[in-house]
């Protein structure tokens, strides 16, 4: 009796549960605001293909392959729009009203205060002021002693492995030594105390932990199953957590170091102390400083890393690109010492290179997630109910044939003045760095490492495939929301003056 009660029971929730996810289906296909929007029917009725393909690291390929057949608008998600139209950039991200969903917007456990990126609106305004003069034109002019000794750092190390081999060559991984430089860089920046990667040839364990961006996809696809994600909270050995932890002990501690050393050197934490003393009605905390220096440390690493990394990965195979490069930067300068975050800023033809780079290889290349605000709002000429979440890819829009001409070719000329018109790309659609509110903050340090280490890198060595390696095809790599890199083997020799 009681076997054929659980039984009945059991069906009953089946059925129940099946007719609900069914019609929610059905609705989502017929009956949904955005049911007129082309795309893939099972993408359309149930969220799970998106997060399987996003889980699946080539969410990106795909959705360029979808706005490929269907247009510039494509529904990714029953509730979701992927747009590569140029004028949508102002309309969605210049629109302050326009904030991350709030999937996008979770800590990761154990984060005692938001930062830049899981903030509501008022915080997030408020991190932005205090932290945002930290990376101005100004501060970055300042920061140029401590870039360049990283720079430096960076050169010496890997002239020395030229020159100890006997062949007089060395095969390096790129991605590997640039990393190293940027994550030095930005924690020395960022906490006033570098990783020393550059010292070691190796990663500190806080990076290995924080570079896990598939576990950070995972813990956003939860958000969509509440009721999964509470069972997997359970079930989660502590264990599980160890890496987390050491992540945010090491953090908390560098912050406090930090704080206890009171330095006016000018790094992150100056700036955010001053703007504590001025204004302490949108002071700062302790926690909300190493969340935010968190953040900080990997915006401002792993981007840069993917941008000069997919770069040389490019220059190895274009002859003559790589020649015109290579010609400016040594006929430009006398000296090594004259190459500086000032004197690059004016070399053309190496600017052209990075935006190409950043072109076909934007760090950021998955959609950057924005839900549209109450009261609706008309975008690339729809209008769109609030709650709607739309985004720009960059990976599609930067590839897209009504974009650019001859899209998936590496052509830094197209970004020079005197080709400009033979191309006539759709330029405004271009934005590598994203707009408005939370537009990149560190793009004046972005442009003044990029510049320098690519135009150092050249003034230093030639670089080619080493014999008998096979070339890293930079789009066979999975995307976790970052590119996920593989490596980049350049044999490097002395430049050949
Ligand atoms: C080639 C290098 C870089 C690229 C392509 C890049 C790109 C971007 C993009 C597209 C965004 C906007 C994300 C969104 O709207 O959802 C962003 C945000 C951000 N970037 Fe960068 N970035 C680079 C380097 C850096 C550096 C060196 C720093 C160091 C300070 C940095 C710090 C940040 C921060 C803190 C944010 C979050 C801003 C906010 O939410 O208010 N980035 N970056």
């Amino acid at each position: 009796m009681l076997d054929l009660t659980l039984t009945n029971g059991l069906v009953a929730f089946l059925l129940g549960t099946t007719t609900c996810i069914l019609s929610t289906a059905f609705y989502n296909l017929y009956f949904h605001p955005l049911s007129k929007f082309p795309g893939p029917k099972l993408w359309a009725a149930f969220q799970f293909p998106y997060l399987q393909a996003m889980l699946g690291g080539r969410v990106p390929f795909q959705i360029k392959a979808l706005h490929d057949i269907h247009g510039p608008i494509v529904r990714t998600s029953p509730n979701e729009l992927s747009i590569i139209d140029p004028g949508a950039w102002k309309e969605i991200y210049a629109n302050k009203r326009f904030i991350r969903p709030p999937q996008y917007l979770e800590r990761p456990p154990g984060v005692e205060a938001h930062s830049l990126i899981s903030a509501g609106v008022a915080d997030h305004a408020r991190f932005r002021k205090a932290i945002a003069p930290a990376f101005s034109e100004k501060a970055v002019k300042l920061q140029e002693p401590i870039v360049t000794q990283y720079i430096d750092l960076l050169i010496k190390k890997l002239r020395e492995k030229v020159e100890e081999s006997q062949s007089k060559s060395a095969v390096v991984d790129v991605v590997h030594w640039i990393n190293f430089a940027t994550f030095d860089i930005i924690s020395d920046l960022g906490w006033g105390k570098s990783f020393h990667c550059l010292e070691k040839q190796d990663y500190d364990p806080w990076m290995t932990v924080i570079l896990q961006f598939k576990a950070l996809l995972i813990g956003f696809s939860l958000n969509y199953y509440p009721i999964l994600k509470t069972l997997v909270g359970y079930i989660t050995p502590a264990s599980a957590l160890a890496g987390l932890k050491l992540v945010l002990d090491t953090s908390k501690r560098n912050v406090k170091t930090r704080l206890a050393r009171k330095s006016d050197r000018p790094d992150m934490m100056s700036y955010i102390l001053a703007h504590n003393e001025f204004s302490p009605s949108t002071r700062m905390s302790e926690e909300e400083m190493i969340a935010n220096s968190m953040a900080v440390i990997v915006a401002g690493s792993e981007t840069l890393t993917a941008a000069l990394a997919g770069t040389i990965n490019a220059l190895l195979t274009h002859a003559k690109e790589r020649k015109t490069l290579v010609k400016e930067i040594r006929s430009c300068f006398k000296d090594e010492d004259e190459i500086s975050v000032q004197s690059t800023k004016s070399l053309l033809y190496l600017t052209a290179v990075l935006q190409e780079g950043l072109r076909l290889f934007p760090p950021l290349p998955d959609n950057m997630h924005r839900a549209v605000p109450s009261g609706g709002a008309t975008i690339a000429g729809h209008h769109l109910p609030e709650g709607i979440v739309v985004g720009i890819p960059c990976y599609s829009t930067f590839r897209s044939r009504t974009n650019f001409s001859r899209p998936n070719e590496f052509l830094p000329e197209r970004w020079l003045p005197e080709h400009q018109a033979e191309y006539n790309d759709r330029r405004e659609a271009f934005n590598p760095f994203g707009l408005g509110a939370h537009g990149c903050l560190g793009q004046q340090l972005a442009w003044a490492e990029l510049r320098v280490i690519l135009a150092r890198s050249v003034w230093n060595f030639d670089m080619r495939v080493p014999e008998g390696k096979k070339q890293l095809v930079w789009t066979e790599q999975k995307i976790f929301w970052a590119w996920d890199k593989e490596a980049v083997d350049v044999e490097l020799s002395l430049a050949a003056r």
